[in-house]
């Protein structure tokens, strides 16, 4: 199992550009020896920020666009085009800017979809959708994902899993529907565990001072019933990649002096 590993940025637009510009290596690299890449994009404001500077930097014209296949580690289930989607924000920031493949970007279901307002439904959609993309060597029923990236909530949620929550506890399927979530809007979908652990990197990206507690307890061991964050753990890297403000509770020997 991977140690996880952490990376500190003075503050959250350094720390977007420095994903951005470590995203385009990694996404060239395994372009490079693969010949196509997956990433699973995630909500929330650094995930957005990171889109953002990756739109706006020369160097993503380095990454095949055409040969990345994007999905999403969770969505508000909303109607499509809602500016609270994920989708939304995503296609804003980046996808409407770079010539992706549109066949291999995969949104989770909206409420205005094929199945309606039945959230159970849209998330066996994005689990079958999820198992047509399997090859042989992903060994699996999803794919294995080049880059899973992940933000992480002031009660260490990932995804739409949160502390406590049904879907925390989900070890058959891949996708799940969330009802009641903490963070509005109350409906939404998530992969679940099994689904995230399938990537073969896992980045969290956390800013912000609000966040600090649930950095210092994730990576002082709490469990990922209440801390859900400590569920996901990539087969190959998991890399925290903090601002100076996330990583104020953790002790100074964790970080590498380097990057603080
Ligand atoms: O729907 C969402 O908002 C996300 O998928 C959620 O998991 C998010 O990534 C975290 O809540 C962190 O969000 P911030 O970076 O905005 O704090």
């Amino acid at each position: 199992m991977s140690t996880p590993e952490i990376v500190v940025h003075a503050d959250k637009e350094l720390l977007a550009r420095a994903v951005a510009a470590r995203l385009v290596t990694r996404l060239v690299d395994v372009q490079a020896s693969r010949g196509t890449a997956s990433v699973v994009l995630t909500g929330g404001g650094i995930g957005t920020g990171v889109l953002a500077a990756l739109a706006e930097s020369p160097a993503r014209d380095a990454i095949d666009w055409r040969q990345l296949s994007v999905w999403w580690g969770d969505e508000r289930f909303l109607p499509s085009g809602d500016p609270e989607r994920n989708e939304t924000s995503a296609r804003a920031a980046l996808l409407d800017h770079v010539p992706v493949d549109p066949a291999r970007v995969h949104p989770m279901g909206a409420t205005d979809g094929p199945d309606g307002k039945d959230a159970e439904a849209a998330a066996n959609r994005y689990a079958e959708e999820l198992a047509a993309a399997v090859r042989t060597e992903d060994h699996g029923p999803v794919p294995r994902f080049d880059v899973l990236m992940l933000g992480v909530g002031p009660d260490g949620h990932v995804a739409s899993m949160f502390p406590e929550h049904p879907g925390v506890h989900e070890d058959q399927r891949q996708v799940v529907a969330v009802h009641g979530s903490p963070k509005p809007p109350p409906t939404r979908l998530s992969l679940t565990f099994p689904a995230l652990n399938a990537a073969r990197e896992v980045w969290f990206l956390v800013s912000g001072e609000e966040k600090a507690g649930a950095v210092r307890l994730a990576l002082g061991g709490a469990g990922p019933v209440q801390i859900p964050a400590t569920g996901v753990r990539g087969q190959q890297r998991i890399l925290w990649l903090l601002d100076r403000a996330a990583a104020k509770e953790l002790p100074p020997d964790l970080t590498r002096p380097g990057s603080r």
